[in-house]
């Protein structure tokens, strides 16, 4: 029996091998002339091509992008385009880049075209992201979802290993917690299978050869995905807990899903059986092994160590002793999610996502 309500976001999406060329004529299609270029300070060999193709429609590159959008950095970003006579920003890199071009839009409706080259899919979504006094608040607005996506394989064969894994995990994060979404359905269902199976698949593939210029167009293909079901569908425990992680003891965003996610399932599990079915399904299990809704959580964490990823939240500079405070942080702001949020079992997955022990159920 379904019953559902399904919005698609009204992003243009141009995905393959040399897309980065037709940048100049997509400028042109949203009736641009002057179009800013953003990056972060030390990505400007990702912005200075994108300047060439553009000519004299180029505005200039503002190399101002900072993890976790600072406010200053958005204000600053916001009038120095003003200055030029931007009419148009291009976001080139992660999703610290997006999330700038975001936040450009949110203040002078700006449009954006996202090139991204991490997985991290902020591309396609309406969520956007601020720092203001160490304290980060994110909301969802229309006018921050970019209005042209472009997606060049090429542009992310410089991505280090290490960030592909863990940036890979946390498109998948989007996934998975889609597939158990209070607001899911059938048509992101889908999306987020596939996108789980193409990124399994183009992450191994990368850990044979970072250069596979197939591996990155899977993992990119995956990222699009992901990103769609993100922009699309609530999120629940994994996501909240993530953002109280990185906002809160400043760890970093990509490493932080990875190190959750497979804990963040466990604690799922027994709540959302059709959702770690289709996550285990994809990430390769058979039928009957997907069966058993453990089998989510276990294949993830075996995933991640073939990836080699570093395990637990102490391998990226979390304290123990900061443990108690981060859940009850998660815990005084209710949320939905397919289970209750109980505080022994949620300090349990805590301090397993601390370790990086396998996950397990309680
Ligand atoms: N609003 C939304 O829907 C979403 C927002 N986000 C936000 O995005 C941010 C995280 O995005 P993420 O992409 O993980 O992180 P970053 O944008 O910080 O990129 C991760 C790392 O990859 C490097 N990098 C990116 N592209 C290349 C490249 N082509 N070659 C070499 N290195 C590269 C960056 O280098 P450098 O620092 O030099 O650029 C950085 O060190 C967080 O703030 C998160 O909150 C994430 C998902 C969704
Ligand atoms: O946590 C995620 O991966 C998704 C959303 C955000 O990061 C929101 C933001 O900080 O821009």
């Amino acid at each position: 029996m379904y019953e559902f309500t399904y919005t698609a976001n009204a992003s243009r999406v141009i995905f393959g091998r040399g897309s980065l060329n037709s940048i100049e004529q997509e400028v042109e299609r949203l009736g641009a002339g002057r179009a800013l270029v953003l990056c972060t300070p030390d990505r400007r060999e990702l912005a200075e091509p994108v300047a060439a193709l553009l000519g004299k429609r180029c505005a200039g590159i503002y190399a101002g992008a900072i993890m976790h959008v600072p406010i200053e950095s958005a204000r600053a970003a916001t009038e120095h385009a003003g200055k030029v006579g931007a009419d148009c920003a291009i976001a080139i890199g992660g999703g610290s880049t997006v999330g700038l071009g975001k936040a450009i839009a949110l203040e002078s409706a700006l449009p954006i075209i996202a090139i991204p080259t991490t997985y991290a899919g902020s591309e396609m979504t309406p969520i956007f992201g601020l720092t203001e006094n160490g304290l980060k608040r994110t909301g969802r607005d229309a006018r921050v979802l970019p209005r042209t996506v472009i997606y060049d394989p090429q542009l992310s064969l410089t991505l280090p290993l290490p960030i592909s894994f863990v940036s890979g995990l946390n498109a998948m994060a989007h996934a998975a917690e889609g597939l158990y979404a209070r607001d899911g359905n059938p048509v992101m269902s889908l999306m987020a299978e596939e996108g789980i199976r193409a990124l399994a698949k183009g992450l191994r593939a990368l850990k044979q050869d970072a250069a596979n210029p197939d591996a990155r167009s899977d993992c990119l293909y995956g990222a699009w995905l992901c990103g769609t079901v993100l922009g699309q569908v609530g999120m629940a425990l994994h996501h909240k807990l993530c953002h109280t992680l990185g906002g809160s003891f400043n760890l970093p965003h990509a490493e932080t899903h990875a190190s959750v996610l497979p804990h963040a399932l466990a604690y799922n599990a027994a709540a959302a059986p059709e959702a770690m079915r289709r996550i285990a399904r994809a990430l390769g299990a058979s039928e009957a092994e997907a069966n058993d809704p453990a089998a989510a959580a276990l294949a993830l964490h075996a995933l991640s160590q073939e990836l080699g990823i570093p395990a637990g939240l102490k391998s990226i500079g979390m304290q123990e002793d900061d443990l108690d405070r981060a859940c009850q942080i998660a815990l005084a702001n209710p949320y939905w999610n397919p289970r209750a949020i109980e505080p022994q079992p949620l300090r349990a997955l805590l301090q397993r996502a601390w370790s990086g022990v396998a996950p397990q159920p309680d």
